[in-house]
């Protein structure tokens, strides 16, 4: 929120500099060629840093604006520019106000499906380039949810990171960074403490671009937040004492500038992150499973019992885990029942031919702890 639009939280929160330009938050050389008609239109680009209904904080390249959202007279649909979002900008002129004429091409999106019956997704925030999943070592672990958080984080197309918050708080820190590394192949998962500072270092070096904190309320998000940010801009909770519980302190997302570069999104604690038309984030998350299923017999084996399913077998030859394929079938039943709930168009895509495997799957074949 820019200072002079006071809000309940902006005594919390100001807009840290005025002198900030597009190129702080990840304006690049390719966005501005492709931008290139635009100019001629004479309009400027920009990046979302707040979005409320028909309105958004955009820090444009002529400074921060307040800019309207206006249906796009291409396709008569209503923009909805998200958090994150490069857009292109009708400067304020005469007694018109700024407006968002454009949504750019998104390079990746955070979705989750929405609680409601609509079943559309809901974005996060757009253009991450790294997710953080934030999980508390206060707390047992719950390995599904760090297992379905890394499902949506891999889907965006951004790179996901495990960060345990409150390693002050845990007995043996390593072990469970150890238990978690399991439940995430290929991923980075680092110890840290807000109150001590551990990890704090490492973690900068990790994050790059557009780094998005995502992970249950409670979980120290906006304690670490505003380590990484250099001073407390981010609204913190205390946890009520009895059940652990964060009180959801986070009630609005803002993108604001890391002091060694880069942008950070805090986001509220998600009661729940709905997988949404997540099948490749899955094949991701479960790396392993997804390599083995190659082996199988049959090419649309379910692992459930079919001869010749080298998942099984896998199992049985201690290489995977029980744990690891039930929650797989867990949440890819979970997918498939978002997906089911969603239009045509959907249905259609999730016929489509299975893509293939990613190099992220290759390159773990050769990282030294994978088993399979
Ligand atoms: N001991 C300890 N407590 C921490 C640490 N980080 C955060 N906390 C506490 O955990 C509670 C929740 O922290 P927040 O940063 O507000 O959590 P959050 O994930 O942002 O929560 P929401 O905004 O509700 O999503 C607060 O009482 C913090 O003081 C830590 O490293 N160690
Ligand atoms: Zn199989």
């Amino acid at each position: 929120m820019f200072p002079s639009h006071a809000s309940p939280h902006s005594s919390a929160l100001s807009f840290p500099s005025h002198d900030l330009t597009p190129a702080d938050y990840g304006w690049d050389a390719e966005r501005e060629r492709s931008f290139a008609p635009s100019r001629g239109e004479d309009l400027v680009p920009g990046r979302v840093v707040r979005a409320e209904r028909g309105l958004c904080d955009v820090v444009a390249e002529t400074g921060p604006v307040r800019a309207m959202v206006v249906p796009s007279s291409d396709t008569g649909d209503r923009l909805t520019p998200c958090t994150g979002d490069w857009v292109a900008v009708r400067p304020a002129a005469a007694a018109a106000s700024p407006v968002i004429v454009e949504v750019l091409e998104r390079r990746t999106a955070v979705r989750r499906s929405t609680s409601s019956r609509t079943s559309h997704a809901q974005v996060l925030a757009a253009n991450v380039d790294t997710v953080a999943v934030a999980v508390s070592l206060s707390d047992p672990l719950k390995l599904g949810r760090v297992e379905r958080m890394l499902a949506l984080a891999w889907e965006s197309g951004a790179t996901p990171v495990v960060v345990l918050t409150k390693a002050d708080r845990c007995a043996d820190p390593a072990s469970a960074a150890a238990e978690v590394a399991e439940a995430a192949p290929g991923v980075e998962v680092l110890v840290t403490s807000a109150t001590t500072g551990e990890g704090v270092d490492v973690l900068t070096a990790v994050l790059s671009g557009t780094v998005v904190l995502l992970g249950p309320s409670g979980a120290g998000k906006s304690t670490l937040g505003n380590r990484l940010l250099g001073e407390d801009l981010l609204a913190t909770g205390a946890v009520r004492g009895s059940d652990g519980k964060g009180r959801h302190t986070t009630a609005w997302r803002e993108l604001l500038p890391l002091p060694h570069g880069g942008v950070l999104l805090d986001t509220p604690g998600l009661r729940g992150v709905g997988l949404h038309d997540a099948d490749d984030g899955l094949d991701h998350t479960f790396a392993e499973i997804t390599e083995l299923a190659l082996d199988c017999r049959f090419a649309d084996c379910a692992h459930t019992g079919e001869p010749g399913c080298a998942v099984l077998a896998a199992i049985e030859n201690g290489h995977l885990t029980r744990r690891r394929l039930d929650s797989y079938h867990r949440l890819q039943r979970e997918n498939t029942y978002a997906a089911s709930r969603t239009d045509a168009r959907l249905r259609a895509e999730l016929e489509r031919p299975r893509k293939e495997i990613s190099r992220h799957l290759r390159a773990l074949k050769q990282s030294p702890n994978f088993k399979a």
